[in-house]
C-alpha cells in the first residue's frame, strides 16, 4: 500500500494559521453616549460579534481602563472608545465589522479611526474571501471606513518577499482635532516562526505541564511586563494565550507550538514612548523564551506629534545570534508611522560545533503569499529604507 493512497494509516498533520488579522477601531463618544463608552456593550452582543467572527469568548479580566478577553482564536480588548479584536486560524474577523458599528452608532459612538494590520499567512491558501488577497481586504474596509477621510483609506505592505514574513497595513481617520488630553500610544509587535523545538515544548500539555500561570511564570512570559494582570490558557493538546492589562497598556501573546507550523506573537500595545525607547531589551527576552529561527518586528504610533523622520528608525540592539535582514517604514497620511523590521538567525560557522537547525521546517508559503499580495492594494507607497541599526 503506497503511504499516500486513501486508505493508508499516515494521517495528514492538521493545519492552524497562527498569524492574526488584527483590527483597532477608535470612536468618538456622541453627547448622548455613556460615558464607558463600548464597555457597555452587553455581553451576549459580544458574544453575538465574536460568533460572526468565527470564534467565541473563553475568559475575561478588567480592570479601570478596559475589558481584556481571551478567545479560542486570539483575544478582544474593549476600552470605552477602543475596540481591539485579533483573531488568528481561518476565523472572518472582518465579517463582525457592520455589525460592531451599528452597536455602536446605537450607543452613540461614531468611528473615527481604523487600523487594521496583518502579517503574511503561512498557510495563504486555507484562508476564506476576503483574506486571499490584500487587496480584498482593503476594499472591505474602505466601504466601512474609507468615507471617514476625504481621500478614503490607505493601505501599504512593508517588508520584502524573501526576507520573512510582510506586514499588512490598512488605515482611514477623519482626521479631525482631538481632546486636548490625547496622548499617542506606542505599539511593539513581534511575529515569530520556526519556534526552537524546546521553547515551543513548553506550550503543549505534556508530563511536564502543571498549570497556565505556571507556563506564564516558567517560560519568562510573566517577567515580560510584572506588573501586568494576567489571564492565560494552555489549549489541549497545544497551543498558548494570553492577556497581561496594565493601566491602558496591553501584552497579548498567542502561541502555535506544533512544528510543522510554529508560530508565536507577542504584541505591547497602548503604553506610552518608554515602551519603544529600547525595543531591543524587550525583543531579546522574547527571543529568548521562543527561539524562533525567523523573527518580525513591528513599531507604531497612531498619532505623529513627534520628529516622524526620526522616529523608528532603529529596532535598537539585535538580540544575540540574529542578523537584520530588512528594514522599511512608512508615515501615513492618515497620522501615525510604522516601521517594520525583519531578523533572522545566524548560521553557524562551517564547522562549528553548534548548529542553529534545531527547528523543524515551518515556514512552507511566504513565498506564494507574497506573490499574490505584495501589490495587492493598488497603491505604491513610498517606503524609506530605514537603519539597519
Ligand atoms: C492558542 S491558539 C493561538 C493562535 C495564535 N494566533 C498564534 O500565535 O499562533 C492556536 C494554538 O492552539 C491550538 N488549539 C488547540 N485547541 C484549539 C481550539 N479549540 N481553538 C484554537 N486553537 C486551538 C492550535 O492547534 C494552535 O497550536
Amino acid at each position: 500500500m503506497s503511504p499516500l493512497s486513501s486508505d493508508s494509516p499516515i494521517l495528514a498533520a492538521p493545519i492552524f494559521e497562527g498569524s492574526e488579522k488584527r483590527i483597532e477601531v477608535d470612536f468618538r463618544l456622541g453627547p448622548n453616549a455613556p460615558a464607558n463608552g463600548l464597555r457597555a456593550v452587553p455581553r451576549d452582543t459580544l458574544d453575538e460579534l465574536m460568533t460572526l467572527a468565527r470564534c467565541c469568548i473563553v475568559s475575561s479580566r478588567s480592570n479601570a481602563q478596559m475589558d481584556a478577553y481571551v478567545l479560542s482564536e486570539s483575544s478582544l480588548f474593549v476600552y470605552p472608545t477602543k475596540w481591539i479584536l485579533k483573531t488568528c486560524g481561518t476565523t472572518r474577523l472582518l465579517n463582525s465589522v457592520p455589525r460592531l458599528l451599528e452597536v455602536a452608532r446605537a450607543l452613540g459612538l461614531e468611528p473615527r479611526r481604523c487600523k487594521y494590520n496583518r502579517a503574511s499567512f503561512l498557510f495563504p491558501e486555507n484562508q476564506p474571501f476576503p483574506y486571499t488577497a490584500f487587496e480584498h481586504e482593503v476594499g472591505f474596509l474602505d466601504e466601512h471606513f474609507g468615507a471617514m477621510c476625504a481621500n478614503g483609506g490607505t493601505a501599504f505592505v512593508l517588508g520584502e518577499p524573501y526576507q520573512g514574513l510582510q506586514w499588512h497595513v490598512y488605515l482611514a481617520d477623519d482626521m479631525r482635532p482631538l481632546e486636548p488630553s490625547f496622548k499617542p500610544t506606542y505599539n511593539l509587535e513581534v511575529c515569530m516562526t520556526e519556534l526552537g523545538n524546546e521553547a515551543a515544548q513548553q506550550f503543549f500539555r505534556n508530563e511536564r505541564f502543571v498549570s497556565a500561570e505556571q507556563t506564564t511564570k516558567d517560560t519568562g512570559i510573566a517577567a515580560l511586563k510584572p506588573r501586568a494582570q494576567i489571564d492565560d490558557y494552555v489549549f489541549e493538546p497545544c497551543g498558548y494565550s494570553m492577556n497581561g492589562i496594565d493601566g491602558t497598556g496591553l501584552i497579548t501573546i498567542h502561541v502555535t507550538p506544533e512544528a510543522h507550523q510554529s508560530y508565536a506573537s507577542v504584541e505591547f500595545s497602548g503604553f506610552g514612548e518608554d515602551l519603544v525607547k529600547n525595543p531591543g531589551e524587550l525583543l531579546s527576552k522574547v527571543a529568548k523564551i521562543f527561539q524562533p529561527g525567523k523573527v518580525s518586528v513591528t513599531l507604531s504610533v497612531d498619532k505623529v506629534d513627534l520628529d516622524a523622520a526620526a522616529w523608528g528608525t532603529s529596532v535598537g540592539a539585535i538580540p544575540a545570534g540574529y542578523g537584520l535582514q530588512g528594514a522599511a517604514s512608512q508615515v501615513s497620511p492618515c497620522g501615525g508611522k510604522v516601521a517594520y523590521f525583519t531578523l533572522a538567525e545566524k548560521l553557524a560557522a562551517p564547522g562549528s560545533p553548534t548548529t542553529p537547525l534545531h527547528h523543524a521546517a515551518s515556514f512552507l508559503s511566504v513565498a506564494t503569499s507574497s506573490d499574490s499580495e505584495a501589490d495587492g492594494n493598488g497603491s505604491e507607497p513610498e517606503q524609506e529604507a530605514v537603519a539597519m541599526a
